[in-house]
C-alpha cells in the first residue's frame, strides 16, 4: 500500500514523490558544477532523459518575462536579475508541486544573451527519484523552501565568484567587461547580501569551496545513494516491473526506470 501525504494541501502518493534537493549559493559559486559532479558520481549523465533517476533543474528557467523597457535596461546591465521580483514565483512553485506529485512537466530554457525564456525550447522533466533544483534564490521564497527534503548551500569566496563571473559572462553570455562590473556592483553584490546570503541559515549542508570540496560532495552522494537503494528495495519488494538494476562494480549501481 502506498502512503498518502499532503504537499501544500495537495494529496500525493509518497511512493512517487522524488527526494527534492535545493542547491543555493551566490552567482558563480559552483552550484551547477556541484550538481553536475553529483550526477556524474551517481552515473546519471550519459543516459536517455526518460531513464534518469536523478535530474537537475535551474531556477533560471523561472525568470519572468520582461517588457521592452526592462529588456532595454537589461542590455545595458541595468536590470536587477538578482532581486526576488525578477522570478515567477508562482510558476516555480506550481512546477515543483507537479514534480513532487510525480508528474512529467515541461520547463523552458533561458537565453542569457537575450534575457528571455525560450518558450519553443522546453525541456521535458520525466518523473525521477531525486530532483536537484539550483539557483541563487531557491531558499528565498518560504513556500518553496518548505518543499525541499534537503538543502545545500555552496559557499565560495566572493572574489573567486566575481573572477569566474567576469570570465563566464564575457565568454558565454555575450557581455562586455564594463557591463558585467556595473551589474555586479549595482545589483548582484547588494542583492546577494540582502536576499541570498541570509538564506544560508536554512541549509542542512554548507559546501565551502564548491566543486573542489570532494569530501562534502562524496558525503552528499552517499546520502542520495542510500535513499535510492532504500527506494529500490521497497520497489523490488513489490516486484515492480518498472525498474531494473545493474551493479557495475562495488560502488556503482545503475538504475533504469521503464516508463
Ligand atoms: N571548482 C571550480 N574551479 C574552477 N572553476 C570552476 C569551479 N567551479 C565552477 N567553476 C567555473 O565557474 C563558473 C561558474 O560555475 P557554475 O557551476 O556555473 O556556478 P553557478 O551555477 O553557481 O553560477 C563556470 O565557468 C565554471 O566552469
Ligand atoms: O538575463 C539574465 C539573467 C540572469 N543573469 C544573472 O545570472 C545570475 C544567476 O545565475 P548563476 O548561474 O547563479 O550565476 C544572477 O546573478 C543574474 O545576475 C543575468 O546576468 N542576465
Amino acid at each position: 500500500m502506498s502512503e498518502i501525504m499532503k504537499i501544500n494541501g495537495k494529496t500525493v502518493s509518497e511512493e512517487k514523490t522524488p527526494f527534492l534537493i535545493g542547491v543555493s549559493g551566490g552567482t558563480a559559486s559552483g552550484k551547477s558544477t556541484v550538481c553536475k559532479r553529483i550526477m556524474e558520481k551517481l552515473g546519471q549523465v550519459n543516459m536517455d532523459d526518460t531513464q534518469r533517476q536523478v535530474v537537475c533543474i535551474s531556477q533560471d528557467s523561472f525568470y519572468r518575462e520582461l517588457n521592452s523597457s526592462e529588456i532595454a535596461k537589461a542590455e545595458k546591465g541595468q536590470f536587477n536579475f538578482d532581486h526576488p521580483a525578477a522570478f515567477n514565483e508562482k510558476l516555480m512553485q506550481k512546477t515543483l508541486l507537479e514534480i513532487l506529485a510525480g508528474r512529467k512537466c515541461e520547463i523552458p530554457t533561458y537565453d542569457y544573451r537575450n534575457h528571455a525564456l525560450r518558450p519553443d525550447d522546453t525541456v521535458t522533466i520525466y518523473p525521477a527519484d531525486v530532483v536537484l533544483f539550483e539557483g541563487i534564490l531557491v531558499f528565498y521564497f518560504p513556500e518553496i523552501l518548505d518543499l525541499f527534503h534537503m538543502k545545500l548551500f555552496v559557499d565560495t569566496d566572493s572574489d573567486t565568484r566575481l573572477a569566474r563571473r567576469v570570465t563566464r559572462d564575457i565568454n558565454e553570455r555575450g557581455r562586455d567587461l564594463d557591463q558585467v562590473l556595473h551589474q555586479y556592483i549595482n545589483f548582484v553584490k547588494p542583492a546577494f547580501e540582502e536576499f541570498c546570503s541570509p538564506t544560508k541559515k536554512f541549509a542542512d549542508v554548507i559546501i565551502p569551496r564548491g566543486a573542489d570540496n570532494t569530501v562534502a560532495i562524496d558525503l552528499i552522494v552517499q546520502h542520495i545513494r542510500e535513499f535510492l537503494n532504500n527506494r529500490l528495495k521497497s520497489d523490488s519488494e513489490k516486484i515492480s516491473p518498472h525498474i531494473s538494476i545493474t551493479r557495475t562494480n562495488s560502488n556503482e549501481t545503475h538504475f533504469k526506470r521503464h516508463h
